[in-house]
């Protein structure tokens, strides 16, 4: 007998991505004001954090992107793309799981280098650039097999947005850990 060893993330079926006019029911302001706030959530985390903000990468390098990104992206289902995923800490607590990726294709000659990040946030970066301008945010309630082991829970809400500078995507999904909700005082 033969048994695929098949990644548990590949086990999940990719979320339903609802723009605020589409969620119903819609969730308490607090919630609904952080996942479709349009500021730089490095900005809005550093303020919340008193400066106790920082970024650890967890895993960077060119992967099979998801079929929902590749959707998003405009680019064929299982294109390569470079994947960054990231917490983003307070006080050194993971608050939030960031995936960011961006199509090989487009990525090649648009000298953007991700992989030269490192733990420097990838916000300033695309807020920094004027060129970049950042698409209609999105929530879902994120698959618990796509997160870190470590913080992985159901039905944790998810924002994402793709930030476009000619033909770049950049798609960055940001999950709310529950040590966030916690700092922020909001029942989520
Ligand atoms: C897009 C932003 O960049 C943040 C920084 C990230 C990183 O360094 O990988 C990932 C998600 C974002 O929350 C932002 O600050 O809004």
């Amino acid at each position: 007998m033969v048994i695929l060893a098949v990644p548990h993330a590949a086990l999940a079926h990719p979320p339903r991505w609802l723009t605020n006019a589409q969620l119903h029911p819609q969730p308490a302001a607090g919630v609904r004001d952080w996942l479709f706030n349009e500021d730089s959530l490095t900005r809005r985390l550093t303020a919340l954090s008193n400066d106790g903000f920082s970024v650890t990468p967890l895993q960077e390098g060119w992967q099979r992107l998801r079929s929902d990104e590749c959707a998003l992206l405009g680019v064929a289902d299982g294109s390569q793309g470079w994947v960054r995923e990231v917490y983003l800490r307070g006080h050194g607590q993971p608050w939030v799981f960031a995936r960011s990726v961006a199509a090989r294709s487009a990525l090649e000659g648009s000298g953007l280098n991700l992989a030269e990040l490192g733990s420097r946030s990838l916000g300033e970066l695309l807020f920094s650039d004027r060129a970049f301008d950042r698409g209609e945010l999105q929530a879902c309630r994120y698959p618990a097999a796509w997160l870190p082991l470590e913080v992985r829970e159901e039905r944790l809400w998810a924002r994402r947005s793709c930030f476009s500078r000619g033909a770049l995507g950049v798609l960055v999904a940001e999950v709310f850990l529950p040590r966030f909700w916690v700092a922020a005082a909001i029942e989520a």
